[in-house]
């Protein structure tokens, strides 16, 4: 996926500003960006996916045009076509699994019960091995299955790409390494480009073939990945 990015934004609350000021070119369909706590990558993802909205600047992912300052152009996130995963997966806790996932597929928003394309529904429930917990509802889940649920609610509108808001840090360590082998799968089968952040080396070493380090609000290109180990955020 080609993605185009040069935006800044300028983040003020009493003295305290903060600039962010983030640029990427990338052709690659594996895409981390690394940083401390506080470095601005969810201001940036969220930029991405139209959830926030850049003082100026571009933002073009896969050759269509989604911000553009100078032209007006500001495509509302809906029409993105792309899916964001929230740090703490934003679940609808009323809802359970299948309606959680049909959700997404649904094209009014007003009623989340409303019956909706039961095969595609199926055919999440089966990828991510949920069936069984179809009718369950989200606290009644393991972490594993709730981030199962919130990747196969933003896998099934088949979005263009899938920006990830450090997916594995609610979960526990032994859960973490197989979650993360499990999209790591997932990614390659679907061959669906991905936008990572995260503050964890583990994910860099994991996912990064394009990794950038975010710094106060900056980004810098890392071409050797040893100095993420090195280096840790
Ligand atoms: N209204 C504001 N005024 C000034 N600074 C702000 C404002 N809102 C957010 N910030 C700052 O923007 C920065 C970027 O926040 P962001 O959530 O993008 O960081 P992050 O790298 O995603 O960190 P984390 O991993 O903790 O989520 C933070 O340092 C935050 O303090």
């Amino acid at each position: 996926m080609q993605i185009n990015i040069d935006i800044g934004k300028t983040l003020r609350s009493g003295s305290r500003t903060f600039e962010l000021r983030a640029q990427l070119t990338s052709s690659s369909q594996r895409i981390v960006i690394y940083g401390p706590s506080g470095a601005g990558k969810s201001l940036l993802l969220k930029a991405v996916a139209g959830l926030s909205t850049p003082d100026r600047g571009h933002i073009e992912v896969a050759g269509r045009r989604l911000f553009d300052s100078g032209g007006g152009i500001d495509v509302p996130a809906q029409r993105r076509q792309l899916a964001y995963l929230f740090q703490d997966y934003a679940l609808f806790p009323h809802l359970n699994v299948r309606q959680n996932i049909a959700f997404g597929l649904r094209r009014g928003w007003r009623n989340p019960l409303a019956r909706v394309d039961g095969e595609a529904v199926r055919y999440w429930l089966q990828a991510f091995e949920l069936e069984h917990v179809a009718h369950q509802l989200p606290h009644q889940l393991s972490g594993g299955q709730r981030q199962r649920v919130a990747l196969a609610r933003a896998l099934a509108p088949e979005p263009q790409a899938l920006l990830l808001d450090e997916p594995f840090a609610a979960l526990d360590p032994g859960l973490r390494q197989r979650m993360r082998a499990e999209l790591d799968a997932l990614q390659r089968r679907l061959g669906i480009p991905m936008i990572l952040i995260t503050h964890d080396p583990e994910d860099v070493r994991a996912f990064g073939e394009h990794v950038l380090r975010m710094e106060n609000g900056s980004m810098a290109e890392i071409k050797d990945l040893d100095l993420v180990e090195r280096n840790e955020a």
